[in-house]
């Protein structure tokens, strides 16, 4: 699989304040990777930086290109929906296709249409006529159309309720992702798409804390539901994180943590089951504070 977007070594800093601190990462083809942080963590401006918007210390390579350098060439094949407010509210649909095929030579209008008729989106409408989840199915429309080979997401169904939620997902995954490209996604809601992402990176304080493969991530960690009278002795496993709840203790382990003179492991002290992301992102942002 072909790396498409390579980064090293990136810092930002605004008013002497780090906000990227050495963030390091590929993204492969195929991958969809959920970039993942509390607010004021450093995604947007990690996003900005891959789209050429902010200057930052070290590299990045964008299928080939700096984007700083060869801003114009790389977007020919990448794609970035930030939030609903991106289009001017006075733009008609039809005069949004209309822009998008006069200024990009990848747009292709018919694949724009055939989407917008599986929604109830008309094409005289005006930006400011639409709902915040019909201007979002319109920027997928645009994005569709062009047919990026990177696409990134900053936020993309922030105010959408469920079901237009888990339906951008679903026509992005149907309509737009196939093995040739990557997906980059901001989110706050890590439970919502987490069965879509291959790959996860936790961004806090502008470092990456933790990136993997979720299937990486699934064998590492465990949640152990221990017994009140092992709980103790299952501390020396490092835990993430000790939750009880009536009666039951339940404890995040990650076997890179385990201390190697450890002689019992997870599964000597009670069920175990496999975290979801959420549980471990909780796990990794929180680590300090129960260390
Ligand atoms: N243009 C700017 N000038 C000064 N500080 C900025 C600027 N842009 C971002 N910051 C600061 O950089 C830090 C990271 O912001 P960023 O928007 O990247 O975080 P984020 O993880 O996307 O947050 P959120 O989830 O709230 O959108 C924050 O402390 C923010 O205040």
């Amino acid at each position: 699989m072909d790396t498409l977007i390579s980064i090293k070594g990136l810092n930002k800093q605004y008013s002497g304040k780090p906000v990227l601190d050495n963030i390091t990462f590929d993204v492969q083809q195929g991958q969809i990777l959920g970039l993942v942080g509390p607010n004021g963590a450093g995604k947007t401006t990690c996003l900005q930086a891959i789209l050429g918007l902010v200057n930052c210390e070290g590299s990045i390579d964008v299928l080939g290109f700096d984007p700083k350098q060869k801003r114009e060439k790389m977007l020919t094949e990448v794609a970035y929906i930030a939030d609903v407010a991106v289009l001017p509210k006075w733009l008609k649909v039809s005069q949004a296709l209309d822009y998008m095929q006069g200024v990009h030579p990848k747009f292709d209008r018919e694949k724009a249409l055939n989407f917008l008729q599986k929604t109830n989106i008309p094409a005289n409408a005006k930006v400011k006529a639409l709902s915040k989840g019909m201007v979002t199915q319109l920027h997928l429309a645009l994005i569709l159309a062009i047919d990026a080979k990177v696409l990134i997401l900053d936020e993309p169904t922030l105010g959408l309720d469920i079901l237009t939620r888990r339906q951008f997902y679903t026509h992005l995954l149907e309509d737009f992702y196939n093995d040739d490209k990557c997906i980059i996604v901001t989110t706050h809601q890590i439970e919502e798409i987490e069965n879509i992402l291959t790959h996860v990176a936790f961004i806090k304080d502008g470092c990456i804390a933790l990136h993997d493969s979720v299937d990486n991530l699934k064998s590492r960690f465990k949640l152990v539901n221990v017994a009140r009278d092992k709980v103790d002795a299952a501390k020396a496993m490092n835990p993430l994180y000790t939750h009880s709840m009536m009666g039951i203790t339940t404890l995040l382990t990650d076997s890179e943590q385990i201390p190697s003179d450890t002689q019992l492991a997870p599964e000597d002290f009670g069920d175990i089951a496999t975290p979801s992301m959420a549980d471990i992102f909780v796990g990794v942002m929180t680590q300090e504070a129960t260390a």
